[in-house]
């Protein structure tokens, strides 16, 4: 039997929408793996009886499909779905790599990148990388029809989970079909200024770099409590808020010891809009580990 820890993403990290993409510490899948002559799912964990267990319907059943790899999967869920913290995402990316390994087939984890994704086409309707990409490859990646590029980065950040469910498919129709000049000019300028801050680890940079003003305004809408826990999160210390991939969860970057202080406002602030919500001090980290 073959074991994968796949860890939760942030994906988009505002200015780089369907691209941009890092690896959390923690929350994790965990998938286990074993030879079969036909593919059975078993799923535990939280948010597991929300997630189908038939192969057309999960993420890892089209990975299986792509490495042509039947196994009897097990996937404890540490990651909730619908958590905008790449859920469907690190299972497929977990798969990738476990199947791989298991038959042998002698990928390199770029190549998996692309395999894992067409997992997401399952539940978003389209083979978006961004969260596959960091889970597989670790730290902040850059996923484009070209491939991915990836690169350490040590950045503190809070991500916020409300106890609201907003499904990346929904999330995706809201999202707006044009952008003006100006817009453009406004988002490359962040983008690029986010990148500098992963390569530099620079906390402010990165914070600075995920203003976004196309994406993340329509989508805040579908998230109680957006603005109060945004404002509140920056009054306690963070540098830069966004909505983590298609949302609920909230971003935060700050400085290691502000973490706390940020996640203990943004928790006050959900609270104060009658939103149950939890918080997960990490950081930018590894991709999907072995054992
Ligand atoms: N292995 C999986 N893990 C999590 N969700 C999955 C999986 N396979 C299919 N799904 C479905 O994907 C949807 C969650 O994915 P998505 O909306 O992209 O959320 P997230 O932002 O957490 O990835 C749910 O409808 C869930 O049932
Ligand atoms: N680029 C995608 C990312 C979705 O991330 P998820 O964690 O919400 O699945 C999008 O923004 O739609």
């Amino acid at each position: 039997m073959i074991t994968v820890r796949a860890p939760a993403t942030s994906a988009n990290l505002g200015s780089g929408f369907d691209v941009f993409g890092v690896a959390l510490d923690r929350p994790a899948d965990v998938i286990r793996v074993e030879r079969a002559d036909r593919t059975t799912i078993e799923i535990t964990g939280v948010g597991s009886q929300y997630i189908p267990t038939d192969p057309d319907k999960n993420t890892v059943g089209a990975v299986v499909d792509a490495l042509e790899a039947p196994a009897r999967i097990e996937i404890d869920k540490g990651v909730r779905p619908a958590s905008g913290l790449g859920s469907s995402a690190a299972s497929a990316a977990g798969a990738a790599v476990a199947l791989n390994e298991l038959y042998d087939r002698g990928l390199s984890r770029e190549e998996l990148v692309p395999i894992a994704a067409e997992g997401e086409a399952v539940v978003s309707g389209t083979a978006h990388a961004d969260n596959v990409a960091p889970s597989i490859l670790g730290g902040f990646t850059i996923a484009t029809g070209d491939g991915v590029h990836s690169v350490e980065a040590d950045i503190p950040l809070v991500a916020c989970l409300p106890e609201i469910a907003v499904s990346t498919r929904d999330a995706r129709e809201v999202v707006p079909e044009t952008a003006s000049m100006e817009q453009l000019v406004e988002t490359v300028g962040n983008a690029a200024t986010l990148t500098m801050g992963m390569c530099q680890s620079d906390p402010e940079l990165v914070g600075r770099g995920m203003a976004d003003p196309l994406v993340t305004p329509a989508r805040a809408k579908l998230i109680t409590g957006y603005e109060a826990v945004s404002q509140a999160a920056r009054e306690a210390g963070a540098v830069g808020v966004t909505v983590s991939g298609a949302g609920p969860s909230l971003l935060a970057v700050c400085r290691d010891d502000q973490r706390r202080a940020v996640a203990t406002a943004m928790l006050d602030a959900f609270a104060d809009e009658g939103v149950e919500a939890r918080a997960y001090q990490t950081r930018v980290s590894r991709g999907a580990t072995l054992f």
